[in-house]
């Protein structure tokens, strides 16, 4: 069983902090959040102060990936855990804690190289949630969404957040044709209802920004639609169109943010019931839509160099391209 109840806050680092103010506030909606960086972005979700921040920096990059527990006794019990297998951590400072708008956690790294924040006890902000399009991100007990994180380190980071951590398999998806071996892919991990909070990916390139997405949920369709239609009036790239997961069934779009990294942004995820699911391997990502940019990218530069599209396979390296 894991200690981990769900996805708590994202951090990046961002080099063009004006368009993250256009694409959080005026086109995914994310209401005004508040923090003790002055020179930050901090969008709200929910009664948390914050639940992405971002930073300015000299790089694109993901800061921290915050992973919440429900206690003081079940940091203790994770860092036991993190001790037990010698895994390096360091206790968060009271200064870091009172700076995150926690009561304390501790900081870590994953085999992948991400940065990671396993915390309790988040302060709460009582004031209305004031949303763009009205609508209300589903948080609650799925966590703010989820992160998909590339491993260069593949078996190792599944290792360690399933056995150390104890996130529970959701699945996969095979990134290469059959016969390959071994073969590659994506496994969905979650720690509650929501299908999943975390994906790795196998690639191999470790570099920036260390995120392949992260994924937010809205309430209602017309949100997604809305910020769909903000996203090209604002000409931020469309990632990936609209369409509909064949896992979890949410609908959603993908934008890329300035830093080379994607938001995945959707509604009506299905929840998982743990006493009758058992992880099963998708052959499609979608049931309909989900057009990727890199995808007709790759054809138009096969079409240029006359290579036929027979030998297709989606690889690591050109999904995250
Ligand atoms: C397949 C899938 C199910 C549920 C999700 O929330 C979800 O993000 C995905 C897609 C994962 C993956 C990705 O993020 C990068 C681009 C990928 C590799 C594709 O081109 C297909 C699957 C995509
Ligand atoms: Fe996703």
């Amino acid at each position: 069983m894991t200690e981990i109840k769900g996805l708590g806050y994202v951090r990046v680092q961002a080099t063009d902090i004006d368009r993250w103010r256009t694409l959080g506030f005026d086109v995914l909606g994310f209401a005004s959040g508040s923090g003790v960086e002055g020179d930050a972005l901090h969008f709200r979700m929910d009664e948390r102060q914050c639940r992405f921040t971002v930073e300015r920096g000299d790089v694109d990059r993901v800061t921290a990936v915050g992973w919440e527990v429900r206690d003081v006794q079940a940091l203790r019990q994770v860092a036991a855990v993190l001790d037990a297998e010698a895994h390096p951590y360091e206790p968060m400072s009271q200064e870091l804690a009172d700076d995150r708008r926690v009561e304390g956690g501790l900081c870590l790294k994953d085999p992948g190289g991400t940065p990671l924040e396993i915390f309790f006890g988040p302060v709460l902000d009582h004031s209305p949630v004031l949303t763009k399009y009205g609508q209300r991100f589903i948080t609650g007990g799925q966590g703010m969404g989820h992160v998909v994180m590339p491993t260069t380190n593949f078996d190792e980071s599944f290792r360690f957040y399933t056995e150390t951590l104890g996130f529970l398999s959701r699945g996969a998806f095979r990134m290469s044709p059959v016969g390959v071996n071994p073969p590659l892919r994506i496994r969905f991990l979650g720690v509650n209802q929501r299908h999943h909070s975390l994906a790795l990916m196998p690639t191999t390139e470790g570099r920036d920004p260390g995120v392949i997405h992260v994924m937010v949920e809205v309430d209602s369709l017309d949100a997604v639609g809305r910020a769909y239609d903000q996203v090209n009036a604002h000409d931020f790239p469309v990632s990936s169109t609209l369409g509909r997961h064949t896992n979890d069934k949410m609908i959603s779009f993908y934008v890329r943010v300035p830093g080379g990294w994607d938001i995945e942004f959707g509604t009506e995820g299905k929840l998982v019931d743990e006493s009758y699911y058992t992880a099963e391997e998708i052959t499609k990502d979608s049931y309909w839509g989900h057009e990727w940019l890199w995808a007709k990218e790759v054809a138009a530069i096969r079409e240029a160099a006359g290579v036929g599209d027979n030998e297709a396979a989606v690889t690591s390296s050109s999904a995250t391209a």
